[in-house]
């Protein structure tokens, strides 16, 4: 039984990383100021990213949505950049998804770093994103079953949690750490309730009325933000979804 996982994951890493490949050679030149998403896929663009800018002595600058972004680009010696001290939009930004549709929605934050990632990504002028198909969904939460991450003021969190589960339904638990007590604290210093919806909903809707509710900081809710979605199939081939 391990080894029939062990091999599935084996398949799903080479699938992300031709996705990664193809995306980071279709998007990358030289001088651009791009975002860097956040993820174990973001492993396989980052060192993409690494090799041809060492190849062709290109210099990218790279804005990160995470700490793990941030030490990832470290790490591979590329050039860190801050947001702050960028006067125009990014190029574009690269990032991965806990779920993408047909109509290149997307959920994140299953790594707990949406509230940046959803702040550098829209800085760009294209968000691409790569994946491998076990993350494709024709209906949202048919693939993720880990429910649509709201990041939130810790104050705020029972009372929110209260509150999308009276008005949308479905319950809001608060994430746990793994790796110490208590909840998970984000890079921003915030708390994430995943919140498992129980039926489908008009999701640019609900994602406006979320961000209505004080103590909502943002939510994994990508919606009609991404322009490109590189997904990695087990075959070793890369489709690429763009809206029609
Ligand atoms: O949104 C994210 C982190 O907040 C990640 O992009 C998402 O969780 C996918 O990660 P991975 O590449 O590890 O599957």
């Amino acid at each position: 039984m391990n080894s029939v996982h062990n091999s599935v994951d084996n398949k799903k890493d080479i699938a992300r990383k031709q996705a990664a490949y193809a995306a980071v050679e279709e998007h990358l030149l030289n001088c651009q100021t791009i975002g860097v998403g956040s993820g174990q896929t973001m492993v396989h663009v980052i060192d993409r990213i690494a090799e041809l800018i060492r190849q062709r002595g290109w210099s990218v600058r790279c804005i990160p949505t995470s700490y793990q972004a941030k030490q990832l680009i470290l790490e591979r010696g590329l050039r860190l950049f801050e947001l702050e001290h960028c006067d125009e939009e990014l190029d574009w930004s690269v990032d991965s998804a806990d779920e993408v549709d047909s109509e290149l929605n997307l959920i994140k934050g299953g790594g707990g770093c949406l509230l940046q990632e959803k702040i550098v990504d829209t800085a760009a002028h294209t968000l691409v994103i790569v994946c491998d198909e076990s993350k494709y969904s024709v209906q949202f939460g048919h693939k993720w079953k880990g429910g649509i991450p709201l990041e939130v003021v810790p104050m705020a969190w029972s009372l929110v949690k209260r509150r999308v589960e009276c008005q949308f339904g479905g319950s809001a638990l608060l994430r746990e750490s793994l790796g110490k007590l208590g909840p998970v604290v984000t890079d921003n210093g915030n708390f994430i309730l995943d919140w498992h919806f129980d039926q489908q909903h008009n999701w640019e809707e609900v994602d406006f009325q979320l961000h209505q509710m004080p103590g909502v900081i943002e939510t994994g809710l990508f919606i009609q933000l991404a322009s490109k979605i590189y997904v990695g199939n087990m075959d070793g081939s890369v489709n690429r979804l763009v809206l029609k």
